[in-house]
């Protein structure tokens, strides 16, 4: 990556660049490398949104692919001097089947790999997520923990498991020797459950909200803390460690990241009032309205309907076993890693990040 970085000409591919997290990535990349020459995006669904990334100074090249496919991977990967792996399956609400969610995350990923030591790729950043880590099967909490807080991380969901499987995958490839002999260098961000301009969960309950009269009703105990992460903070840790890499390859390289900013620690429900409570809804009661154990029995109750009704339709809702368990587990990450590894230190404010999730907020009630 020297000499292309002495002549500015540097390549990146940022996979899963029309997503949630993707989009930032590739919005913050444009701003704020100034290195770049070319920006691949390379998706399942491409957005009109590209459209308008293209008359600026940075050639931006969208590429329809599909990770699965090891062809259509390693095309768009030769000749990109980093890739930002941030296509994945986001999905724990059983629309999708283990095994598609394991193709796409880990054999995706592992395509991605194999991909970068063909053609001579260095750098490879991948996202990957807390769900690593936990709330495990147990439910115990994980309480203002760091990169080497001793957890027992324990899966059965396909997500994460598919995720704790991707990120070893790039973890073990660090040093793996790329066409032209040099090694490969990967790390790992894990974000906490990122918020901000985009999210579609954020939008589900705003919309929920809205079908039930302004209201919302408290589910979880508001003691149980959450850790969230602003999606602009996220994006900027992505665009500084792949401006790091390189020049810290033996401190970053094969190293794992939580992503994290100034977001207060609070539960779920609390923290998404930050932005829905100015867009006029309500949070009901101070404590769940419902005893635990009926929305045990609710949970597992959509499970069963999940399966009965497979042959005719999906359903698929925010409530299930698993959401419910994240949900109702404490997972804070407290941590300084990044910082002292590369220099992060958040981009927006929590005062920012807020104002900005609730101007989208507001954007989107006036497109409902
Ligand atoms: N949303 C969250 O709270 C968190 C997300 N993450 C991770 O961040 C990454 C991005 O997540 P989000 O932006 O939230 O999800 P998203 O669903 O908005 O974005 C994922 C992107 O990957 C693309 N994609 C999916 N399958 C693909 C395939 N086979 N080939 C090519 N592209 C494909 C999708 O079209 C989409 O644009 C994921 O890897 C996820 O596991 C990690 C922690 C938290
Ligand atoms: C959907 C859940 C909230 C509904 C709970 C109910 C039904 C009782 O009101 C979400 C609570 C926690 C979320 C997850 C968390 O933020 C961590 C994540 C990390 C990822 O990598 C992917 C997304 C997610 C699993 C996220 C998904 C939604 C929640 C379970």
């Amino acid at each position: 990556m020297a000499d292309s970085a002495q002549t500015q000409e540097l390549v990146y591919l940022v996979t899963g660049g029309c997503g949630f997290l993707g989009e930032h990535v590739v919005r913050m990349l444009l701003q704020r490398e100034p290195r770049l020459r070319e920006l691949r995006i390379f998706d399942l669904h491409l957005g009109p949104w590209l459209e308008e990334l293209k008359t600026g100074p940075v050639q931006v090249t969208a590429i329809q692919g599909d990770v699965t496919q090891a062809h259509e991977v390693a095309a768009a990967v030769a000749g990109a001097h980093v890739v930002i792996h941030t296509a994945g399956l986001v999905d724990v609400f059983g629309k999708t089947s283990p095994e598609t969610i394991h193709e796409v995350n880990v054999q995706g990923t592992q395509n991605v790999i194999e991909a970068c030591v063909q053609t001579g790729t260095r750098f490879l950043i991948y996202t990957s997520s807390m769900e690593v880590v936990g709330p495990n099967i147990k439910g115990q909490p994980f309480y203002r923990g760091n990169e080497n807080t001793p957890y027992e991380a324990v899966h059965r969901h396909p997500y994460p498991c598919s995720k704790a499987l991707a990120e070893r995958l790039v973890l073990e490839a660090n040093g793996r020797e790329v066409l032209g002999g040099l090694p490969l260098v990967t790390c790992a961000l894990r974000p906490t459950g990122i918020y901000g301009e985009g999210h579609q969960i954020m939008r589900d309950f705003y919309h929920q909200g809205l079908r039930l009269g302004g209201r919302l009703f408290r589910a979880i105990p508001a003691s149980v803390e959450h850790g969230r992460v602003y999606v602009g903070n996220v994006a900027w840790m992505h665009v500084l460690v792949a401006r790091e890499l390189e020049h810290r390859a033996a401190l970053m390289g094969g190293q794992v990241y939580f992503c994290y900013d100034n977001s207060p620690y609070k539960s779920y429900e609390d923290f998404n009032m930050e932005f829905l409570g100015p867009c006029g809804l309500r949070l009901v009661g101070t404590r769940p309205l419902m005893p635990y154990w009926l929305l045990v029995l609710l949970a597992a109750l959509n499970t069963l309907l999940q399966w009965l009704l497979r042959p005719l339709m999906l359903y698929a809702p925010l409530l299930n076993p698993y959401t419910l368990a994240v949900a109702n587990t404490t997972f804070t990450v407290s941590t300084d890693k990044a910082r002292r590894h590369f220099g992060y230190e958040p981009l927006f404010s929590w005062e920012e990040s807020r104002t900005r999730t609730i101007r989208w907020v507001q954007t989107v009630e006036g497109s409902a």
